[in-house]
């Protein structure tokens, strides 16, 4: 058995199993999800974090890439009670330090009282708790990866169901999740997936029917380029957002955000719409909330911590979500999303050629 140790803001050094060789840094997060752990350890928002599981046994299940949201595994480091061999293999594979027997109720206690923190997390045959000082001391702040949408976005534009029936959506790639893609095409949308940092010169030659901004890790105000864009087509084309995409929409149409303490990661977070009244169960990922949601109203509520999880405008033909709609891992109570916001074009009136 070889030695681990994850180092945590304050100089303290917990001691764990290496179940994957390597040393790194991030900021530590943990998510409440029992089920899901191929989605969760392949959804790009995780970039530049270390992922606790709060749940005790991870891996249960096996490894079937059919399951990834992305083509790798984007948290730097994770961090569970008892992971199985399936998962130690496919982590170490992929070169992300993984560690388990240590005490990850105390961990999430103090992640939930102490807020996200720094971490730095070194695992293998020689490996020293300075080691994981070393690597804490060297941890940067989110909100300093000033170009994460880089690590994690498409070089180029790629289209998906080019000759789709449905709309045609401008998705742009912040680090999305396959499932949102495949939810549009599913509705047979033509998706355009573009880099995030996509100017008005694409957009006009594609001419889309919805522009929507994508999840992505990290913090919304390091998005520059599509609030750009935002500000540019709010009122001229449709708009969607989910999680990230939701706050760069509200920070650029005269909102704000701000970071959470822990922030909200699992699949049982509860949600109310305000005019319906309405609770559905959904899946979360975020450490920043809309603090202010400017121009647009608030729709849905956080149950938990009022928060809010939905923002709409039917002047400016607007519709965003804090949650993740398309779920994987998670419930599928909120899929309408998709409907909803393809049906803002539909409900456009058409030009006839004729
Ligand atoms: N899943 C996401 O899009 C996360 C958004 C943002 N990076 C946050 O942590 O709040």
């Amino acid at each position: 058995m070889t030695d681990a140790y994850v180092a945590l803001e304050g100089e303290r050094v917990v001691s764990a199993r290496a179940r994957a060789p390597g040393r790194t840094r991030g900021e530590l997060v943990f998510t409440t999800a029992y089920t899901g752990y191929e989605e969760s350890l392949t959804d790009p928002s995780y970039e530049e974090q270390v992922l606790t599981f709060s749940y005790p046994l991870i891996g249960n299940y096996g490894v079937r890439s059919e399951r990834f949201e992305s083509d790798r595994v984007h948290p730097r480091a994770v961090v569970a009670r008892e992971l199985t061999d399936d998962v130690a293999s496919w982590l170490t594979e992929e070169d992300i330090p993984a560690v388990d027997h240590l005490d990850t109720r105390e961990l999430v206690i103090g992640i939930r009282e102490e807020g996200a923190m720094q971490c730095g997390v070194v695992a293998g045959d020689d490996v020293t708790p300075d080691d994981a000082l070393e690597e804490l001391a060297q941890c940067e702040a989110m909100s300093d990866h000033t170009d994460i949408g880089a690590q994690v976005s498409v070089d180029s534009p790629v289209t998906y169901n080019r000759d789709g029936e449905g709309p045609s959506v401008a998705l742009i790639d912040c680090g999305a999740k396959d499932s949102i893609v495949t939810s549009l095409i599913d509705r047979d949308a033509t998706v355009h997936v573009l880099p995030y940092d996509t100017t008005e010169a694409t957009i006009e030659e594609l001419s889309p029917d919805l522009l929507f901004v994508s999840n992505g890790p990290g913090d919304p105000k390091n998005f520059d380029a599509a609030g750009d864009l935002v500000e540019t087509y709010a009122g001229e084309i449709p708009l969607a957002g989910i999680c990230l995409g939701q706050q760069v929409i509200a920070d650029t149409l005269g909102g704000d955000t701000e970071k959470m303490t822990f922030g909200h990661r699992g699949v049982n977070q509860p949600v109310r719409d305000l005019q319906t009244g309405q609770v559905v169960m959904t899946t979360q990922n975020h450490g920043y909330t809309v603090s202010d949601p400017g121009e647009l109203d608030v729709t849905q509520i956080n149950v938990n911590d009022d928060t809010p999880e939905g923002l709409d405008s039917d002047d400016l033909d607007i519709k965003t979500r804090q949650y993740h709609p398309e779920a994987n891992p998670g419930p599928h109570d909120t899929l309408d999303f998709f409907d909803d916001v393809l049906g803002m074009v539909d409900s456009k009136p058409t030009v006839s050629a004729d």
